[in-house]
């Protein structure tokens, strides 16, 4: 048998969550183009759509924003310990820990009955934000601030990180970048996921180790090493020959190249669109000048071998523009990712549900002796 090095090209299951056409750049969550969700839904309809696998009628809708906003807050065990929580640990490693401690605080928390994973899911996904909102204010020495069940997903976590309601702008910013992020097939942190599900552990381990897959600089904490590289690069006129010296050196940029797409990350295009917006309205130029000249010069060698910008690319830009530092970029993530995670849970369970356990080619050594410690050289 063939070794599938990185696994790749190896269908594993079945979904019918997402479809990406990585030659055409298209990418589609239950058959709808990314493009419309990006601009028409709302964070909280996207979920539900990867929850139930179709659009909420208005009042669903109505009801499954209520149930999300009411599971906002936090129990006060868990806010206790973020005290004891490193102030200086990353932003990821808090909540990564966060998760592991909220499942230590639920009574039921191995029931991975279909209804419990439902509503332990949702408890998750309405609570990541308010972990990563709360990890923020403590950062800047601030007290974390209660959630608002009057304000939407996007706007409610914006509130709960910088203290003051946002715009209607800066809420539809937050919700498309919820959006783009929310899904992607078996990526590394889904595929962790459903791994560590895969045993029949409960909801919380598996999403504890989601997060810590997404924290790495291959996967999610790409677009933290982004907003790093443009600060090493420091001014758009450095741009071109730092690309060159990187690509010489035969080092990777960051934010470009994906397993699947050998062609425009469509979720790039919109964080580009976007992330043009905040620049010029809100100058944050310098930072969207010296990706446009990365992307064209790393380009000219990347692009002829399939290696484009990703979803990781321009999403910096804009969320720097929402009040965030860098090291927050890939908890924002994870708060859209959860859905995803959850949702692929709650699939894998009704379609498949085997445990996954893959082998690998044995190239060692057999029937060698055992040597006694003394006889040892
Ligand atoms: C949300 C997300 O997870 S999106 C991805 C976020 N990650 C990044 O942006 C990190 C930078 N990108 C990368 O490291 C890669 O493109 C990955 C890990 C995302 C995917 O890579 P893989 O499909 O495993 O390809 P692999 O790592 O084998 O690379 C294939 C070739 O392309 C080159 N390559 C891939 N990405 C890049 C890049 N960003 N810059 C320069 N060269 C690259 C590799 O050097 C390798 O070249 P070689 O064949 O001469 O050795
Ligand atoms: O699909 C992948 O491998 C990585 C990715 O873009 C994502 O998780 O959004």
């Amino acid at each position: 048998m063939e070794v599938a090095r990185g696994l790749e090209g190896v269908l594993f299951t079945e979904s019918r969550m997402c479809f990406i056409d990585g030659e055409a750049g298209k990418l589609y969550y239950y058959g709808i183009p990314i493009q419309e969700l990006a601009e028409k839904s709302t964070f909280e309809e996207t979920t539900f759509l990867l929850l139930h696998g179709r659009l909420p009628t208005k009042a669903e809708l109505e009801a499954f924003g209520k149930d999300l906003a009411r599971r906002r807050a936090l129990p006060k065990e868990l806010l206790e310990a973020f005290r004891r929580y490193p102030t200086s640990a990353h932003p990821m490693s808090f909540l990564r820990t966060a998760v592991s401690e909220l499942g230590m605080l639920d009574p039921t928390e191995g029931d991975i009955s279909k209804e419990a994973l439902y509503q332990k899911g949702l408890d998750l996904i309405a609570k990541f934000a308010t972990i990563v909102a709360a990890n923020k204010r403590l950062k800047e020495g601030k007290e974390p601030l209660a959630p608002r069940e009057d304000l939407s997903h996007a706007a409610n976590f914006l509130y709960m990180a910088n203290g003051v309601e946002p715009s209607p702008e800066q809420a539809r910013l937050m919700d498309a970048a919820l959006i783009l992020h929310a899904e992607h097939g078996f990526n590394a942190s889904t595929f962790t996921a459903i791994a560590a599900f895969s045993t029949e552990t409960d909801l919380y381990s598996a999403i504890t180790a989601a997060v810590a897959s997404l924290k790495g600089p291959r996967h999610g904490g790409a677009n933290e090493a982004v907003m790093r590289m443009i600060q090493e690069i420091g001014s758009p006129e450095r741009a071109r020959e730092w690309v060159r010296e990187k690509l010489a050196k035969k080092e990777r940029i960051m934010g470009m190249g994906h397993r699947i797409y050998k062609a425009f990350d469509p979720r790039a295009g919109v964080l580009e669109k976007l992330a043009r917006i905040v620049a010029e309205k809100h100058g944050h130029s310098k930072e969207y000048q010296i990706l446009k000249i990365v992307e064209e010069e790393a380009g000219k060698v990347l692009n002829p071998r399939g290696i484009y910008p990703n979803v990781d690319f321009y999403s910096g830009v804009v969320y720097s523009d929402l009040g965030f530092s860098l090291e927050f970029f890939t908890p924002i993530f994870a708060v859209a990712r959860i859905s995803g995670w959850v949702g692929h849970i709650l699939e894998y369970k009704e379609l498949d549900n085997r445990l996954l356990r893959p082998d690998a080619k044995y190239i060692g050594e057999l029937d060698k002796p055992y040597v006694p410690l003394e006889a040892r050289g």
